[in-house]
């Protein structure tokens, strides 16, 4: 019988971490060896001999875990925001000195947000105006998501691709923020309300048409099956991958 994988929640504490735990200790393959939030030493990890570590802390955070998992060998399943091209980078650049080692950087764990930011590129060419509208519980940390960041990328990128300009946006008369951040030239909005768990509108419009793709999630639970199969295919998939979609077959 083969070994249960060694796994490490970073955050453990924490909304999803918390969950993560869970998800891990009920999986017959998986043995969660570590479980450290802040103020905690990650030479658990260590100690535990954890293979794969899961992120689920802070932007301001999850760059310095990483060092720490990359350096010691332990693959990586991100679910924590804030990344840029910046940032993406610079992990590229500690990946290749490590060239065993997998991170999986996934802005949304599940497989409705995959089909949505999928659906959202597929449609992306037909429509000549769209926005994004991300909806989120009061206690999150960033805006926009990096759920609704991603998406605005992906539609940007199709757009660019079927060659079309930019689209216009004659509003000269706005107070700070009314037409939301632009994402690769693609408004965003953040709603932030007690309540809510986290939600996605993607509106297109064309002459005498609109399409809305709405996504909702609505228990911590639905991040669950992404973050397992992160773990299980992390292992086998050296260097960073951005995007759950790479390990789902969604042709
Ligand atoms: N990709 C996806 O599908 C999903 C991604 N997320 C993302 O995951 C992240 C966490 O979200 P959520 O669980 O709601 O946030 P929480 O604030 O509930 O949890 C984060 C936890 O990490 C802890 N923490 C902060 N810094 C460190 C550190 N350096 N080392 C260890 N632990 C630390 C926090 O402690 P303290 O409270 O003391 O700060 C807290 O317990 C966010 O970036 C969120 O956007 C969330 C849901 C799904
Ligand atoms: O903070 C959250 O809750 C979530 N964060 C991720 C994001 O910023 O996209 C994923 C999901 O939206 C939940």
């Amino acid at each position: 019988m083969t070994a249960p994988l060694r796994v490490a929640v970073i955050g453990a504490k924490g909304r999803i971490g918390s969950e993560a735990c869970r998800a891990v200790e009920a999986a017959p393959d998986l043995e969660l060896v570590a479980t450290p939030d802040r103020g905690d030493s990650l030479e658990t990890l260590v100690d535990g001999g954890a293979q794969v570590a899961v992120d689920l802390t802070h932007p301001d955070a999850v760059m310095a875990n990483l060092e720490f998992c990359i350096g010691h060998g332990i693959h990586g399943v991100v679910g924590t925001t804030g990344w840029t091209e910046e940032r993406l980078a610079t992990l590229r650049g500690r990946l290749a000195a490590s060239p065993a080692t997998g991170v999986l950087i996934a802005p949304n764990f599940s497989i409705g947000a995959v089909l949505t930011m999928r659906f959202a590129q597929q449609a992306a060419r037909f429509f000549e105006s769209v926005e994004v509208v991300e909806l989120h519980h009061n206690r999150k940390a960033d805006a926009p998501s990096g759920t609704a960041t991603r998406t605005a990328q992906l539609i940007a990128a199709a757009r660019e691709q079927a060659g079309l300009a930019r689209q216009q946006d004659p509003t000269t008369h706005a107070l700070d923020g009314a037409r939301g951040a632009d994402v690769d030239g693609v408004p965003v909005h953040a709603v932030r309300l007690r309540g809510l768990l986290a939600h996605q509108e993607v509106l297109f419009g064309d002459v005498g048409e609109t399409l809305t793709i709405r996504h909702d999630s609505l228990h911590h639970s639905c991040f669950m099956p992404g973050i397992l199969l992160g773990v299980r295919r992390v292992v086998d998939t050296p260097g960073l991958t951005v995007g759950l979609e790479h390990f789902l077959d969604l042709d």
